[in-house]
């Protein structure tokens, strides 16, 4: 078997200036370098009006800090307003971006389709997708979450040749575990995220299912981190609001390395 590389991912979601997000990144860095990181990637996603400013932080202090956005237009340019290319995140060296967060699911309507076509125009540039999936709390209710999930994945990965797939960061993150405090156990976690590899090697290959990196996103914090990231088929987090304080953060980091 592989031995898949932990990823610790912050989704800023709506937080953080410009200002502020070079001031968050050099606190991060600063709590990280005291102590080796190698064994783990670290990528953080700020909002778009924030990446320039990443960018030249990263680059110019050679940091190991990765840097993605949180979500990507399917169209390549023109009269779609308020959008950003793939493009244009190519430019700005973004190495991931976030396709499928439930609340762009939830608030803008996205739907498996739309999804698919993000995840389509991130490969285009060159770009990895960090896609999500999660079910709400009634699915969870109703035992229904890997089926949930599952076909969520189906939905996104159509069309999506091996080479590419194995490439993937697919983030299982509940619906009902974000924000709320409210964490999976890790016995949860695991179920799905096993059922994701499944359904990957179904599809693709052993090989493919071996490579891609399954996290788990949802209230994830320093304190509950250890026990979700040391379950086989958790390679790492997408954290939200503990990755907005860097010692949080760094918690997390360190024990996604040791996981
Ligand atoms: O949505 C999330 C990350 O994408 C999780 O958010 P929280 O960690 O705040 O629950």
């Amino acid at each position: 078997m592989t031995k898949r590389q932990p990823l610790i991912a912050g989704n800023w979601k709506m937080n953080n200036n410009h200002f502020e997000a070079i001031a968050l990144v050099q606190k991060l860095a600063f709590a990280l370098n005291d102590k080796d990181y190698d064994n783990a990637e670290v990528v953080v996603l700020p909002p778009f009006t924030d990446l320039r400013s990443v960018q030249t932080l990263v680059d110019g202090d050679k940091l190991r800090i990765r840097f993605g956005a949180q979500d990507i237009s399917a169209h390549d340019k023109g009269a779609y307003t308020g959008e950003i290319s793939g493009a244009m995140l190519a430019k700005l060296e973004c190495s991931y971006v976030l396709v499928g967060h439930s609340e762009r699911r939830e608030y803008h309507n996205e739907d498996d389709a739309l999804v698919n076509a993000k995840v389509k125009a991130a490969y285009k540039n060159d770009i990895v997708p960090l896609l999500c999936v999660g079910e709400g709390l009634e699915v969870r209710k109703a035992g229904q979450q890997v089926e949930h999930v599952l076909a969520q994945l189906d939905g996104a990965l159509k069309e999506i040749p091996a080479e590419q797939a194995e490439r993937i960061v697919i983030a299982y993150e509940p619906v009902w575990a974000i924000g709320t405090g409210e964490v999976a156990t890790p016995e949860d976690a695991q179920e799905v995220c096993a059922a994701i590899r499944v359904r990957l090697a179904e599809l693709y290959s052993a090989e493919v299912a071996d490579a891609v990196r399954v996290l788990y996103g949802g209230s994830v914090k320093g304190d509950n981190a250890p026990g979700i990231m040391a379950k086989e088929d958790v390679d790492g987090a997408l954290v939200g609001g503990a990755c907005l304080k860097a010692d949080e953060f760094t918690k997390v980091i360190r024990f996604g390395e040791n996981g």
